[in-house]
């Protein structure tokens, strides 16, 4: 199993989101974590960086997360959160390059190789014209952008990405659900993907996990279930718990 949830309880304090969540992904595969605004959706990304206490089990690659020192730093899990912020002038090709901080000792400086990998994904991701801007100077869908270039340049198994197309146009919003899928496909990666922008998944392979759900499962994404989903959240929401 790539990754695998057992009997997952998480929130604050009283205040339980997670309720006895399970569900497992046996190979590398597209999961859109989605449901409405305060399911709990960031809080269960936030339980793998174990910024939030859970009961029952999270695997990674049949691994209990807990028994793992750094996922991030052993190559296993990358995370985009939705709001990153940098207070300080950086050039944007200099913020790139950092994605390569776990092939990196502490004070070891970055090549013009790692330099030019980030150009490439840059490239890709047809941002090269930004390399040397101040990162602070971009507009938020562009700064969206820059972030997961350097998530790209990371190259973890598994890749948690919350809300990666909140801010982006609707060319960039299909482009980068493309190259998420193309991840999956090429680079055997696994996404779980938070989004509310659920036309965009129609064109994917992969599945939905909707936390809105009193019993959250995977479901194959399809027309009829993205359609299902989709008249599931505008027909109402839980009340607050
Ligand atoms: N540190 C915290 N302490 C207490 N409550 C919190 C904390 N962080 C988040 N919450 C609450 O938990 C609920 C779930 O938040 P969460 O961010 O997981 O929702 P979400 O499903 O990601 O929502 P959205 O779609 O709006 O991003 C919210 O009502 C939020 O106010």
């Amino acid at each position: 199993m790539i990754v695998e949830a057992k009997h997952v309880v998480a929130g604050y304090g009283q205040r339980v989101l997670i309720r006895n969540l399970s569900f497992s992904i046996p190979a590398p595969a597209f999961v859109a974590v989605i449901g409405h605004n305060g399911a709990g959706k960031t809080t269960f990304f936030k339980a793998f960086q174990q910024q939030v206490a859970y009961q029952g089990q999270l695997l990674l690659q049949g691994h209990d997360l807990k028994s793992i020192a750094n996922p991030a730093s052993e190559g296993i899990l990358s995370y985009l959160p939705q709001k990153n912020t940098v207070t300080f002038p950086i050039k944007v090709s200099d913020l790139v390059v950092m994605g390569l901080f776990r092939k990196k000792t502490f004070f070891e400086n970055y090549t013009a190789s790692d330099h030019q990998l980030a150009a490439a994904v840059l490239e890709d991701l047809q941002l090269s014209h930004l390399a040397d801007h101040d990162f602070t100077t971009l507009s938020g869908g562009e700064q969206q952008l820059v972030w997961l270039a350097q998530l790209i340049l990371q190259d973890a198994s598994i890749c948690l990405l919350d809300e990666p197309t909140q801010q982006l146009d609707v060319y960039y919003k299909s482009k980068v659900f493309r190259l998420l899928q193309d991840w999956v496909l090429t680079k055997s990666k696994t996404i779980l993907c938070i989004t509310h922008d659920l036309q965009n998944l129609l064109p994917l392979k992969g599945y939905l996990l909707n936390l809105s759900k009193p019993a959250p499962t995977l479901e194959v994404i399809s027309p009829e279930t993205v359609q299902e989903n989709l008249l599931f959240l505008e027909s109402g929401r839980q009340p607050v718990r």
